[in-house]
């Protein structure tokens, strides 16, 4: 596996077994999850979700053990639960470029009447604002790395707005709004994988406010067309300055990027919904796309095959571990010379313990990689198996050691219980 792919997936396991901090004062078991953390410190200047602070967890369900991310939203009152029809619909969607809805409560679990809306989990995850909007610390350094961190190149922008169009498109086909297509609610949970949070959140918070979902359709193509500038300009309100930011577009990317964003702010009409917004994508920047999303599929197929023998393999070393050299089975007469699990020991000897001529001890991976393959599919070529003082010699085919290693095993396992 390339070191790349490994990384990555090595911080995204990592991530997922932190331990729970006791500090934090955190309820121990809400409505089937515990071991409550938070995935990020209370800043002392808390923003606020609409009215209501909020707070992300990373919690564990105890029916599945499976890791959830949990938005705590505090002092709300659901009014009627007719509200969580809309989580009801958010559940149903499955879409590559958003985070899964799982479920919705209220609960008294925080000295609070409090809202809890539960999502998969991606760990390691960043939000837009973190990877290209934060506004960096006002040093030369800074400077010089906000700079060089907020340009996205146009490539990656488009394959960006394909993402977020083809989440909008999935919420709008079955009548929802989105909501929050909002730079500090989209993460990055992979290599260029964006997907969109807190869907659902809003339908609940805002049901008393009920709005024409053709309203809030079109209000989700303006925030897209504000994201786009946020992205391009690196500034979060750069939409607020629109000659500055048009400008600032023009020099880094193609009238296309200027026309699109331009389009998606400009005023509602009959004929500007996300079906529209995807023929000015265009066909071919959706092909190229696709065809990115499928040389990327060939690469991790590739690096899945290189893996494909490792986990059989390392049953087969730890079969070999539990029955080689047992000091129960020294005074066996089965495994003595004459006994039929003798060819095992040689079997051993012949993969791990070979000498050359002189008797210097050959340390060849590839010899014993090959032995062990050939072992597990238990192949009818024959090999000499040679006693330590070679005054006696045994040839066996590897189906036959497979057999004789499996039945030791078995009788171990059996033993065990
Ligand atoms: N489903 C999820 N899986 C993994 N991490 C998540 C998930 N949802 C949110 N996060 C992480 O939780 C952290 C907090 O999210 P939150 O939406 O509160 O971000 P924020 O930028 O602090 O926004 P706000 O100002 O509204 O609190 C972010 O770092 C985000 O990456």
């Amino acid at each position: 596996m390339s070191d790349n792919v490994r990384e990555e997936l090595q911080k995204r396991s990592e991530t997922t077994h932190f331990t729970p901090f006791a500090s934090y004062n955190l309820p121990d078991e809400l409505q089937g999850y515990h071991s409550l953390v938070p995935l990020e410190p209370t800043p002392p200047d808390r923003r606020k979700f609409f009215n209501w602070f909020s707070t992300v967890y990373r919690a564990t369900n105890a029916s599945d053990g499976v890791g959830y991310a949990l938005r705590h939203v505090e002092n709300f009152r659901l009014m009627h639960q007719a509200a969580f029809g809309a989580i009801e619909a958010w559940s149903r969607i499955r879409h590559p470029n958003i985070v899964r809805v799982r479920e919705a409560f209220t609960t008294l679990g925080f000295n609070d009447n409090s809202l809890v809306v539960s999502y998969d989990y991606h760990p390691n995850s960043q939000t837009l604002f973190e990877l290209y909007l934060r506004p960096k610390q006002n040093t030369f350094q800074g400077r010089i790395e906000g700079l060089i961190n907020t340009v996205i190149p146009e490539t990656t922008l488009w394959s960006y707005i394909i993402q977020i169009a083809s989440a909008i498109r999935a919420a709008h086909d079955v009548g929802l709004a989105v909501r929050m297509v909002d730079p500090t609610k989209i993460l990055m949970t992979g290599k260029n994988r964006l997907r969109i949070s807190s869907c659902g959140i809003v339908d609940v918070l805002m049901y008393d406010t009920r709005q024409d979902i053709a309203t809030l359709q079109q209000e989700d193509l303006v925030m897209f067309g504000r994201l786009v500038f946020a992205l391009c300009c690196g500034n979060l309100a750069a939409v607020n300055t629109l000659p500055k930011a048009l400008d600032m577009m023009g020099r880094m990317y193609s009238a296309d990027v200027k026309a699109f964003a331009l389009s998606l702010i400009s005023k509602p009409g009959p004929l500007k919904n996300i079906a529209q917004v995807m023929e000015m994508i265009g066909k071919s920047r959706l092909l190229r796309e696709m065809d990115e999303i499928q040389i990327s599929t060939d690469r991790l197929e590739s690096e899945l095959a290189s893996e494909l023998e490792n986990g059989r393999i390392v049953r087969l070393l730890c079969k070999f571990g539990f029955i080689n050299e047992r000091p129960e089975f020294a005074r066996e007469p089965r495994w003595s010379e004459t006994g039929d699990r003798y060819i095992i020991k040689l079997f051993r000897d012949y993969v791990f313990h070979q000498v050359d001529e002189n008797g210097n001890p050959v340390v060849d991976l590839s010899h014993v990689l090959a032995c062990l393959n050939k072992l597990d599919s238990g192949t009818d070529e024959r090999i000499m198996l040679v006693s330590r003082d070679e005054q006696s010699c045994l040839v066996v085919s590897y189906k036959e050691v497979k057999s004789c290693i499996d039945a030791a095993f078995s009788d171990l396992s059996k033993a065990s219980r």
